[in-house]
């Protein structure tokens, strides 16, 4: 028998006033996978997740959370899902051990305190109240009393803005560890590269609404793009004509040169094309390489260069 999604959204609508955050958005989050959520600011990633979580009740549309409504059975649910929430939502007062402890009465069967702590590297903070802890390390407090339960899902609301680079690698660790153990981690983040490295699964919404979805790789394509660097205002028009038909070329920044193929892979033929056209110029192209687009590329290509208001 197959296993239910950790998550399936159809249709999920909801209003702010007259402003809709999310406009009929659709997405799956299979058990036991890393979903990464991505979307420029406003586009409606954090308003999806509380629904989720139950924090909000949604306007029209469908959500289950392992197959349990996330408000109507709450109840159900709250020992099987950890939540991280962008503000933490902890006593400021209270001691970053003592708070673990606490909250590990609640559950059935936590992981060691103590551990969870050095897990995410806090064990000489154990004393320290909420409050006195730097931005990044509230944020790793809030990522061990979200997994303190052993959650068979965990969701994660930009778990790595604004740490540094040893704590965003510990947190990485750890959410490579939950997958391991088959825990389904829905993560939502402004890191690409966090993504690229994380998800099996990949969810691009924009303006409340899902615009793709898949695996890094197959959003990103197959090598797609060829780049070189050479002398500045090289005639891209005239390499373009030299080029297989669907290709793009263009120069920029000066003297650094693009050329994408959409939708397909580089083929020798274009290679061969594109040196043999530097030939013909007695053109030396440096630092030539084929390589795939990025996740950025991709996100930028469907979600704009404009910022969010
Ligand atoms: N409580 C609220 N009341 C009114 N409008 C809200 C509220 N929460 C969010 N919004 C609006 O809903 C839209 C979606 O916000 P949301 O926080 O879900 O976006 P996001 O994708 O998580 O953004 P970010 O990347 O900036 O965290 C935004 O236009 C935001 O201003």
């Amino acid at each position: 028998m197959s296993k239910l999604p950790a998550v399936e959204v159809s249709g999920l609508v909801k209003r702010y006033g007259p402003a809709t955050a999310v406009d009929g958005l659709t997405l799956t989050a299979a058990a036991g996978e890393v979903t990464a959520i991505l979307g420029p600011n406003g586009a409606g990633k954090t308003t999806t997740v509380e629904i989720c979580e139950g924090y909000r009740a949604a306007d029209a549309g469908t959500v289950r959370v392992l197959g349990l409504d996330p408000i109507q059975d709450a109840v159900k649910l709250k020992p099987r899902v950890g939540v991280m929430l962008q503000d933490g939502g902890i006593p400021p007062a209270v001691p970053a051990g003592e708070y673990l402890r606490t909250l590990s009465r609640f559950h059935v069967k936590p992981h060691d305190t103590a551990w969870l702590l050095d897990i995410v590297g806090l064990t000489s903070h154990t004393k320290t109240p909420y409050k006195r802890l730097s931005g990044g390390q509230q944020q790793r407090l809030s990522l061990a009393a979200a997994v303190l339960g052993r959650p068979e899902l965990v969701f994660l609301d930009e778990p790595t803005a604004g740490m540094d680079p040893q704590a965003r690698h510990a947190t990485w660790d750890l959410v490579t560890a939950l997958r391991a153990d088959g825990v389904a981690v829905i993560l939502t983040t402004h890191f690409m590269e966090e993504a690229e490295r994380l998800a099996d699964h990949v969810v691009i919404i924009d303006h409340g609404q899902t615009v793709a979805d898949g695996t890094p790789a197959a959003l990103t394509g197959s090598a797609g793009q060829l780049r070189f660097r050479a002398e500045p205002g090289l005639d891209t028009d005239s390499l373009l004509a030299a080029l297989p038909t669907g290709s793009a070329a263009k120069e920029s920044p000066a003297g650094h040169y693009l050329i994408e193929v959409p939708g397909g892979a580089v083929q020798p033929a274009l290679l061969a094309a594109v040196t043999a056209w530097c030939a013909d110029r007695a053109v030396l192209p440096s630092s030539l390489r084929i390589e795939s687009r990025t996740l950025e590329d991709v996100f930028l290509e469907l979600t704009g260069r404009d910022l969010r208001g």
